[in-house]
């Protein structure tokens, strides 16, 4: 049953497209699902709006809210119904009609209103994706405009302060993997770790030392360590959720370790079955064999905007977690939307807290 849960959980790490980091913790990096409204951020430097609705496709991250202000519950793909625990459904009633919001990103980006009508269902569109019964199309437009005056004020704000750089880290052969249901066999991850490292990522995060009960996908681990760790040009952290999987991380030739933790009581639970409590103390434990053989270890704090169990997580439990693993010794704490439903409006509050 455990490692039902886990794989549930591994189903949530899909919609990490988007992430929040602090590096260090005094600097904050943010990309994140936005809602249309609050896209100031370049849209018009992706690549095509055509490419992006391939990537939804093939990502619960695709996934926009509907229905609460934080978009917990349910949320829609691509005609799909997706429950809280992101797994989507299909549901024939919403087609790619439903949702013509999606293909509208960049007028609506240049001030165009984003209020839209469908022509089959009658019901109006907001562009974050929620979807509400239709009422006096003004008050709608009134509300929208204050509340996207609100939100833009605000992210110019922050954006003043935005950090020059943003630093890629790779997850897909540790977060992609440990989702697939068929495993993946060891040497075409090994394969698939050169080819990224090639590519000149400069981080790539190579596996888990987690319990194979729990993540049969990544069981492997030390033999994939094992074949790459020596590869040039790229820093190959693994994930450690303990001190056994510290111990063997270092012995299959890790340099770099990071531990994950969460601002999510329930999830942390779900995911490593123990307290956010107990987290930190078995983490106090890993940094401090990781500080005895000079290993630097870098820390994720998971569910920063909202949790599927609990709804909206609290910037001040995030900044409780972020701030105990900095100063256990992590250099870097890696922010996650790991249900991806930040948008700049909702994740503001991140770097004050
Ligand atoms: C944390 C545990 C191990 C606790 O699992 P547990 O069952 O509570 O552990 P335990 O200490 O009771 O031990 C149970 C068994 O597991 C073994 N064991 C114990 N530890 C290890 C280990 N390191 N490596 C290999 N085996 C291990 C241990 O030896 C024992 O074996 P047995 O005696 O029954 O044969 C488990 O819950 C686990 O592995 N969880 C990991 C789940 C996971 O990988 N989830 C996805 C990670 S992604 C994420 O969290 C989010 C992130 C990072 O992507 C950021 C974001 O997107 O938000």
């Amino acid at each position: 049953m455990l490692a039902k849960k886990a794989l549930q959980l591994c189903s949530w790490q899909r919609t990490k497209l988007l992430r929040a980091s602090m590096i260090p913790v005094s600097t904050f990096e943010f990309a994140s699902a936005m809602s249309s409204m609050e896209e100031p951020l370049g849209l018009d430097k992706l690549p095509s709006m055509s490419t992006i609705d391939r990537i939804q496709r093939f990502s619960s991250g695709a996934c926009r809210s509907s229905g609460d202000e934080l978009g917990m519950g349910h949320c829609f793909i691509d005609g799909r119904n997706c429950s809280s625990s992101n797994s989507c459904e299909d549901e024939s009633e919403y087609t790619r009609d439903t949702f013509p919001w999606r293909r509208h990103t960049r007028g609506l980006a240049n001030g165009e209103s984003f209020m839209r009508r469908t022509r089959s269902t009658g019901v109006s569109h907001v562009a974050n994706g929620s979807i509400r019964h239709s009422r006096n199309f003004s008050d709608y437009q009134n509300d929208a405009q204050s509340r996207n005056k609100d939100v833009r004020g605000r992210a110019n704000k922050f954006l003043k302060d935005i950090p020059a750089f943003v630093k890629i880290v790779e997850v897909g052969p540790r977060d992609g993997l440990q989702n697939e249901k068929t495993i993946v066999p060891t040497d075409i991850k090994i394969e698939l770790i050169r080819r990224l490292v090639a590519s000149g990522l400069p981080v790539v995060e190579a596996t888990s030392f987690v319990s194979p009960k729990w993540v049969p996908q990544l069981a492997d681990a030390r033999d994939v360590m094992k074949a790459v760790h020596s590869l040039e040009g790229s820093k190959l952290p693994v994930l450690t959720p303990n001190l056994k999987g510290f111990e063997a991380a270092v012995a299959a030739g890790a340099k770099e370790v990071a531990v994950f933790a969460s601002a999510s009581e329930s999830f942390s639970k779900s995911n490593i079955n123990c307290s956010i409590e107990e987290s930190i103390a078995r983490y106090r434990v890993v940094t401090q064999a990781a500080k005895e053989h000079s290993i630097p270890v870098r820390g994720y704090v998971s569910c920063v905007v909202g949790c599927p169990v609990e709804g909206p997580i609290s910037p001040a439990k995030v900044a409780f977690v972020a701030k105990a693993l900095h100063d256990m010794g992590c250099y870097e704490i890696s922010l996650g939307d790991t249900i991806g439903v930040g948008t700049p409006g909702n994740a503001l509050n991140l770097p004050l807290s």
